[in-house]
């Protein structure tokens, strides 16, 4: 296994702010719009683009929720483990809402393809947008795009792109492609 770092801490938060100024241009003060993090790793993502909304361009709330797709997904049944959900934490409608979807990375489409089921629970949304960090192209098995990409990657089948948000354990934001990951 070898890696390569793609995006640094300080290109990360650039894109960061990037994509929080386009959901803007879109949304305007959120009043009629959610963002939804699919779970795990597009909470982190929806966290940090809600905490620059409010921190630095002075949206004060915007809801926010997790999704869970884990038995929603076309290939749950396939998995030689017993699957273990996260956490869905929906505390509102979505019912005529403009629903943003965030993901770390959009590779096949599949986790998305199992969200907009999953969604179906909790309204009929007006709309549903995508947005991600990283947008793996030319590798979708599904007809699904993103309205808002942080960066396009070219990546092989034996490549996988890992977004490490920092943490405790990590020191800082940082994008990796991995080679033959284990
Ligand atoms: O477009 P897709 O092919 O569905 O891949 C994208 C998903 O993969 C990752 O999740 P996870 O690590 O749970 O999935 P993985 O094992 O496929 O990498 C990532 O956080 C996305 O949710
Ligand atoms: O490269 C990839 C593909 C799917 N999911 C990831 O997190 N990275």
């Amino acid at each position: 296994m070898s890696s390569k770092i793609l995006l640094t801490s300080k290109e990360v938060d650039i894109i960061l702010h990037r994509l929080a100024c386009q959901l803007i241009e879109k949304h305007n003060d959120f009043s009629n719009t959610v963002l939804i993090g699919i779970q795990p790793r597009g909470k982190f993502l929806a966290e940090r683009i809600s905490t620059i909304l409010k921190n630095e361009y002075g949206i004060p709330s915007v809801d926010l929720g997790f999704l869970d797709i884990t038995f929603f997904r076309d290939d749950f049944r396939r998995n030689d483990k017993p699957l273990e959900a996260n956490k869905t934490q929906i505390d509102f409608l979505v019912e005529d809402k403009n629903v943003v979807f965030v993901d770390d990375v959009l590779h096949t489409g599949r986790s998305i393809r199992a969200a907009l089921t999953a969604i179906q629970s909790f309204g009929r949304p007006n709309e549903i947008e995508l947005l991600v960090l990283i947008d793996r192209r030319f590798s979708r098995h599904l007809p699904i795009q993103p309205d808002y990409r942080g960066r396009q990657v070219d990546a092989f089948n034996n490549e996988k792109v890992k977004v490490q948000w920092k943490n405790e354990d990590a020191p800082a934001d940082e994008v990796y492609l991995i080679s033959n990951p284990s």
